[in-house]
């Protein structure tokens, strides 16, 4: 469904992608994990041709996004910081979004109203509290009923009902055979939602693995202890995880 191949991005001197070269398919969960600054964010900008790679390519569908921007259609997005007019309405900025996409067909507005937006729809995106904006985001990017959702740390910020509200709908979408790209820095959240880990570390792909696969290889049931050990371990290093050519030698 996505082919990344050689992706290379740099911020001045700071090689923030670095031939980054991976293949997403459609009924993955794929939790894109790595320390701060190890490159998610500008990954997944890539992808959404918010950010111009220096080199490689991107194929959605087998279609390079460089030649056009149609395949945006598919994905739907949410951001780490939804930034929206302040004056704007929750009702006015839906509205927009479905001017903006040309139709209310084939809408799923089952977040809208388990979040209970309509009650708040008269509210300005100034007023809102932090979660309550970051619900706005969550159902935007499932509104137009994406084959590809990207969620960039969808639960931070929520309450708890709010954020298990939010993960039943990612499983959900997952079962229907979407392609779901998500990161989060909370390994619990990530564990029930994950079908492949996807491993940055300075702009480069440590490895690609089946969660089952991890979890059975380390002997951990959790998330965050199997990669932990993956990446700490000195024989799961040497064997499984891809080292910078200046530490072979
Ligand atoms: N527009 C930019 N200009 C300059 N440097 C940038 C820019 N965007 C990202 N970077 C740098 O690129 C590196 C990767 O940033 P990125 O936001 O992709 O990391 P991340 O893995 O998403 O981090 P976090 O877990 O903190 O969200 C960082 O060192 C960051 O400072």
């Amino acid at each position: 469904m996505i082919d990344v191949t050689h992706l290379c991005k740099a911020f001045g001197s700071l090689q923030a992608l670095d031939d980054l070269t991976v293949s997403l398919r459609a009924g993955q969960s794929v939790s894109l994990i790595g320390p701060n600054g190890s490159g998610k964010t500008t990954f997944i900008k890539c992808l959404l041709g918010m950010v111009v790679p220096d080199s490689g390519e991107i194929l959605f569908q087998g279609e390079n996004i460089r030649n056009g921007w149609a395949y945006r259609n598919a994905i739907g997005y949410m951001p780490q910081i939804g930034r929206y007019p302040d004056n704007m309405k929750i009702r006015q900025v839906f509205d927009m979004m479905k001017d903006l996409r040309n139709g209310s067909r084939n809408l799923d507005e089952d977040l809208i109203e388990a979040f209970e937006l309509p009650n708040l729809y008269n509210k300005t995106m100034q007023s809102l509290s932090g979660g309550t904006r970051q619900k706005v985001s969550a159902c935007l990017a499932f509104l137009f009923n994406p084959q590809v959702l990207i969620l960039d740390e969808p639960t931070a910020g929520l309450d708890p009902v709010a954020a298990e509200i939010l993960k039943e709908k990612i499983l959900l979408e997952k079962r229907k055979g979407k392609l779901i790209l998500l990161t989060s820095h909370i390994m619990s959240d990530l564990d029930e939602l994950t079908t492949d880990v996807m491993y940055l570390q300075d702009g480069k792909l440590q490895f690609f693995k089946e969660v089952h696969w991890l979890k059975r290889l380390t002997g951990e049931e959790k998330l965050g202890k199997a990669i932990a050990q993956v990446m700490t371990s000195r024989r799961f290093r040497a064997e499984y995880v891809a080292e910078p050519e200046y530490s072979k030698s």
